[in-house]
C-alpha cells in the first residue's frame, strides 16, 4: 500500500506544494493532502501513515517559541485526537511550537485514548540540522551535501544543542568558530522572525525540513534500513523523558536511539547540555500538566 501523507492546516498553500513537489521523486508513490476545515479531518485521515502537525500560530518579534503555548497546545490537542481516533498507528511528525511542549502534549492525548506508541511520535528538528549543515558548510567552505552536524537537546533557544565536534566529516573548529556557530544555529529562528518583522517565522525552509523529514519517513516504511535522522522523541538517552537526538528510523518508527553522538563530549557541549536541561524539563512538564490538568477537569 502508498503510504499516504497527511499534512494538518499547512500552513500556506505554497508551502503544501512544497511539500508534495519536494516528495515527487520518492520511489514510494505518495500523496499529500490538505485539509482547510476539521469538518473533513476523520474522513480524510483513515488509513494515512504519516501524520504532519503545522497547525497553529507563529511568533512575532520578540515573543519565544514557549509565548505560542496558549494558543497552539489547544489547536495541537484536538488535531492529535483526530490521529487517535482515525489513524492510530499513522507516524506523527509534530512542527507546532513550542514543539518542547507540543510533543508531550500529543504523547499525553494519545495515553489517555490508549493508543499511544512513542516509537511513532516524533518532534520535528530537521530545520535545526539543515541550518547547522549549512552554517558549518559556509563556514568552512565545505560542499553542503557532504556536511552533517547533529543537534541534540529540543527545539528552542539553549536546548537546540548542535553537537560540532560530531560533525561528518571531522572538522576543526576553533573555539570562537564553535561559540559563533552555537549561538547562530540557536537563533536561527529568531533571526528569521525579526527578519520577517511580524509576517510570520521560517516556511519555505520549513517546508525543506517537513519535506526531507516526511521522505526519510516513508523510505523507513517502504523497509530501508539505513534511515537516520534527528528528532525531538521519547528518550532514555538522558533523564529528560523527551529529548532531540539521531534516531534509526524503521517501518514501526524509531528503531534506535543513536547514543554514541553523546559520548565524548567536549567541555562546551557537555556544559551546554546541562544548561539546557531544566529549560527543557520545564517546557515538557508543562505540556504534560497542560493534558492532565484538562482531563481532571472534564
Ligand atoms: N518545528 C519547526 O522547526 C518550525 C515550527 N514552526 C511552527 O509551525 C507553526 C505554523 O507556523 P506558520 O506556518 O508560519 O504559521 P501560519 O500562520 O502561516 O499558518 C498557521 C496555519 O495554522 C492553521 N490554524 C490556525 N489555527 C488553527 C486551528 N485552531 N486549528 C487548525 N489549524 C489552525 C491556519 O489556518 C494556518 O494554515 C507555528 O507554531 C510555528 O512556530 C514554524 C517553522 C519551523
Ligand atoms: O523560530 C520560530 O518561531 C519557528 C521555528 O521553530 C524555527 O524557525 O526554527
Amino acid at each position: 500500500m502508498s503510504p499516504l501523507v497527511s499534512t494538518l492546516h499547512l500552513y500556506d498553500i505554497a508551502n503544501v506544494k512544497g511539500v508534495a513537489a519536494d516528495l515527487s521523486h520518492c520511489n514510494t508513490p505518495s500523496q499529500v493532502v490538505d485539509f482547510t476545515g476539521t469538518s473533513e479531518l476523520a474522513s480524510s485521515l483513515k488509513g494515512v501513515d504519516v501524520v504532519v502537525i503545522p497547525a497553529g500560530v507563529p511568533r512575532k518579534p520578540g515573543m519565544t517559541r514557549d509565548d505560542l503555548f496558549n494558543i497552539n497546545a489547544n489547536i495541537v490537542k484536538s488535531l492529535v485526537e483526530a490521529v487517535a481516533d482515525n489513524c492510530p498507528e499513522a507516524f506523527i511528525h509534530m512542527i507546532s511550537n513550542p514543539v518542547n511542549s507540543t510533543v508531550p502534549i500529543a504523547a499525553e492525548v494519545l495515553k489517555q485514548k490508549g493508543v499511544y506508541d512513542p516509537k511513532k511520535l516524533f518532534g520535528v528538528t530537521t530545520l535545526d540540522v539543515v541550518r547547522a549543515n549549512t552554517f558549518v558548510a559556509q563556514k568552512k567552505n565545505l560542499k553542503l551535501i557532504d556536511v552533517d552536524v547533529p543537534v541534540v537537546g529540543g527545539h528552542a533557544g539553549i536546548t537546540i544543542l548542535p553537537l560540532l565536534s560530531k560533525t561528518r566529516p571531522s572538522v576543526s573548529f576553533t573555539d570562537e568558530e564553535i561559540q559563533e556557530l552555537t549561538v547562530r544555529i540557536q537563533n536561527a529562528g529568531t533571526e528569521v522572525v525579526e527578519a520577517k518583522a511580524g509576517a510570520g517565522s521560517a516556511t519555505l525552509s520549513m517546508a525543506y525540513a517537513a519535506a526531507r523529514f516526511v521522505e526519510s519517513s516513508l523510505r523507513a516504511l517502504d523497509g530501508d534500513g539505513d534511515v537516520y535522522e534527528c528528532s525531538y522523541v521519547q528518550s532514555d538517552l538522558t533523564d529528560l523523558p523527551f529529548f532531540a537526538s539521531r534516531v534509526k528510523l524503521s517501518n514501526k518508527g524509531v528503531e534506535a536511539l543513536i547514543s554514541s553522538d553523546l559520548q565524548g563530549l567536549t567541555e562546551y557541549e557537555q556544559k551546554a547540555l546541562d544548561a539546557l536541561k531544566p529549560e527543557l524539563k520545564a517546557s515538557i512538564e508543562k505540556g504534560v500538566t497542560f493534558v492532565q490538568k484538562q482531563a481532571v477537569a472534564a
